[in-house]
């Protein structure tokens, strides 16, 4: 008997797209959920900041954690701040958070906002504030802990260096443990410029009618770029290694009668909002008593009002790469993270 073999289906091919570099304000509005703002800070600003934070880079670490069998080591220096206050309640629980940023492993109090990282810090809340009023808000975001809130504020950040053109992080999202969902974060880019690679997730749903396009943002010293909210949702990021870097010629000497040093490094802050109603306390433990780690579930639609976010164990990163099976999807009415008022939060001991 003879079987009819069927026609094999006609899939259609779904052309990749080639990368495309975003050079201006506009085409970086257009293509991504971020903005890019150059020239941010007072040059003098910029650059005593740039400083600040070169020198205090020779003490930051590489960040280690555990991948399937092997240790593997992030190929730039890494380092966190909490801010003393967020100069709006004196609750300081985030510091406590701020502790397990390292890979889930408990850490000293990490250090507070040098001055001139304050008073950066102050003019880039303004532009995110201004930028925030221009865009729709999302029903899981942040909305504010009171009537009079004033708005989007950093109160913490996380700093990196990159040494030259080979020092790199590869695509990843941020993980939204104390941000919550639809975070908006603020990144600072100091000295050499580097290329800045996003790449958008699709969904599963969507994945045979559209492929994934590279989007590259050259990022200048003292231009800040806000990941807006949805980004953390929808995008992954990335500063890709460079074979050829331009060396940055810094506009001010380090003192006022020292020379002018060119530099090959690449400084970069990322002011964080850690959330009010995802403090260390109400974050769920997993089975080895780590506090879990919350990721978007990046292949599923994302709406902005039934986006699927996990708790998952973070333990593995460091416990020899054995962390133990938790998953728990976060379920903001059950876990009572409505809106969380100034006046109601837990206070840290
Ligand atoms: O250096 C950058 O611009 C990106 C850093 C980053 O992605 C991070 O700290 O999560
Ligand atoms: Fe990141």
């Amino acid at each position: 008997m003879t079987v009819l073999k069927q026609p094999p289906k006609s899939e259609k091919v779904v052309p990749r797209l080639p990368p495309l570099m975003l050079s201006t304000p506009a085409l970086v509005a257009e293509h991504t959920p971020c903005t890019l703002h150059p020239s941010v800070l007072p040059p003098e600003l910029a650059c005593r900041l740039f400083y600040t934070m070169v020198d205090a880079s020779r003490e930051w670490s590489r960040n280690k954690w555990w991948l399937f069998d092997r240790v593997v080591e992030s190929p730039h220096r890494t380092t966190f701040f909490a801010r003393r206050t967020d100069g709006l309640d004196d609750d300081s629980s985030w510091q406590e958070a701020a502790r397990f940023w390292y890979n889930g492993r408990m850490t000293d109090v990490p250090p507070v906002f040098p001055p001139e990282m304050e008073e950066a810090c102050r003019i880039i809340e303004r532009v995110v504030n201004d930028e925030m009023k221009k865009r729709p808000r999302f029903p899981l975001e942040w909305t504010g802990g009171a009537e009079d809130d004033t708005g989007w504020r950093a109160n913490v950040a996380a700093a990196n260096c990159y040494e030259g053109g080979k020092e790199s992080v590869g695509f990843h999202s941020d993980q939204l443990t104390y941000l919550g969902p639809y975070t908006s974060i603020a990144s600072l880019s100091l000295g050499t410029r580097r290329v800045f690679s996003l790449r958008e997730v699709i969904p599963s749903d969507e994945s045979k009618s559209r492929r994934p396009r590279t989007f590259n943002v050259p990022l200048a010293h003292n231009s800040l770029t806000i990941m807006h909210a949805g980004c953390q949702e929808q995008f992954k990021h990335s500063i890709p290694p460079q074979t050829a870097i331009d060396v940055y010629r810094p506009a001010f000497p380090k003192s006022p009668d020292g020379e002018i040093e060119p530099s090959n490094c690449r400084i970069n802050i990322t002011f964080r909002f850690y959330r009010p109603d995802f403090r260390p306390t109400s974050i769920p433990r997993c089975k080895c008593d780590v506090p879990t780690i919350l990721r978007p579930d990046m292949k599923n639609r994302v709406d902005g009002k039934t986006d699927t976010y996990w708790w998952a164990c973070y333990a593995g990163a460091q416990n020899d790469g054995k962390g133990c099976t938790f998953w728990k999807r976060l379920d903001m009415a059950s876990e009572k993270r409505g809106p969380v008022f100034a006046d109601r939060l837990p206070t840290s001991g």
